[in-house]
């Protein structure tokens, strides 16, 4: 006979700690998607349980992720970024659906410069930038075809000899797939580990419901980004293209993941050697996103992300919901 006990157990999961009514938007990049909301002085909840549950895709509003704009001025990380950065009026203080925080999302500081702009909380002349404070550093935002392009500042190898002598650091454990595959891990503020995969059809059997096992893992973890280089990986245009599936820390299988997309282009422009192109595409399931590699001001490479920022809704969640 059937138990049905576990149907009738109580909600596991429910925003509790907001004992106010919290006015938010929902917005995507690529189909990586976040509750925003504005929140000047910094007074919005953020405990894990609180955020888990706002993005529960069954009990809250659901999300990969959580964002609050907060005026820097209200934050000690946001502070110690003013004194170098001052245009760094806002802070993207960003939070994966299971509640901990990272250092940087891509997809996000697009949605976070749309979603000022909308509420009239900042400016962004055309052929302007508008510099948002972030853990990861200041970035900066300019506008970009229908969407925006993002300075994410250098990116680095997390394990640099390694990286140089074996182009690699740490083996992965796929689901779906038999064997190890050797991956390169890389920071672009937050970690990201980069495995190459020979074709479409091991991408498509790859299960990311659970997490890849990567060894040794870097020691903030990492998100891990499957990749399978266009053939030829250069077009005629001189474009690099990739395709992408990526599972992220704290999240799961999401969508898209901008600084992902960029650490998968890095480590792939990395092992294709000299000559490989500044310019990539990296198609993800929820799209396309851009990533442009240039001489930054200090003398080291940085990289261009771009791509669009959609605003889908706007509401309140109630308190104790
Ligand atoms: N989706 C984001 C990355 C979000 C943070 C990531 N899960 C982490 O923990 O580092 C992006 O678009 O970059």
């Amino acid at each position: 006979m059937t138990d049905f006990r576990g149907d009738t157990a109580a909600p596991t999961a429910s925003p509790t700690q907001q004992s106010s009514r919290l006015p938010f938007t929902k917005g995507h990049g690529t189909g990586n998607d976040f509750v925003l909301t504005l929140d000047p002085e910094g007074e919005a909840p953020t405990d894990a349980a609180f955020v888990a549950a706002l993005c529960d895709r069954h009990r809250g509003i659901g999300a990969d992720g959580y964002i609050r704009a907060v005026r820097s001025s209200a934050l000690p990380e946001g502070r110690a970024l003013l004194q170098t950065d001052p245009a760094a009026e806002w802070f993207m203080d960003y939070r994966n659906g299971d509640g901990s925080v990272s250092e940087m999302c891509g997809n996000g500081v697009r949605v976070f410069a749309h979603f000022l702009l909308t509420r009239s909380a900042a400016e962004l002349p055309e052929g302007g930038e508008l510099a948002i404070g972030t853990r990861g550093g200041v970035k900066r935002v300019t506008r970009s075809g229908d969407g925006y392009a993002v300075d994410m500042g250098p990116w680095e190898f997390i394990v640099p000899d390694a990286a140089v002598a074996r182009g690699m650091d740490s083996l992965v454990a796929i689901g779906g797939l038999d064997v190890d595959r050797p991956a390169l891990s890389i920071s672009m503020g937050n970690p990201h580990t980069v495995v190459a995969l020979a074709e479409q059809t091991e991408l498509d059997r790859t299960e990311l419901h659970r997490a890849p096992a990567v060894r040794p893992l870097p020691p903030e973890g990492t998100n891990v980004e499957l990749v399978v280089p266009a053939d030829p990986l250069v077009g005629e245009d001189g474009v690099g293209r990739l395709t992408m599936r990526v599972h992220e820390r704290g999240v799961g299988e999401t969508q898209s993941c901008g600084t992902g997309a960029c650490a998968a282009a890095a480590a792939t422009r990395f092992w294709a050697g000299e000559g490989a192109p500044a310019q990539w595409l990296v198609t993800v399931p929820g799209g396309v996103v851009g990533v442009t590699f240039f001489d930054g001001p200090e003398g080291r490479e940085h990289v261009q992300l771009s791509g669009p920022a959609v605003l889908v809704a706007e509401g309140i969640l109630l308190p104790g919901a």
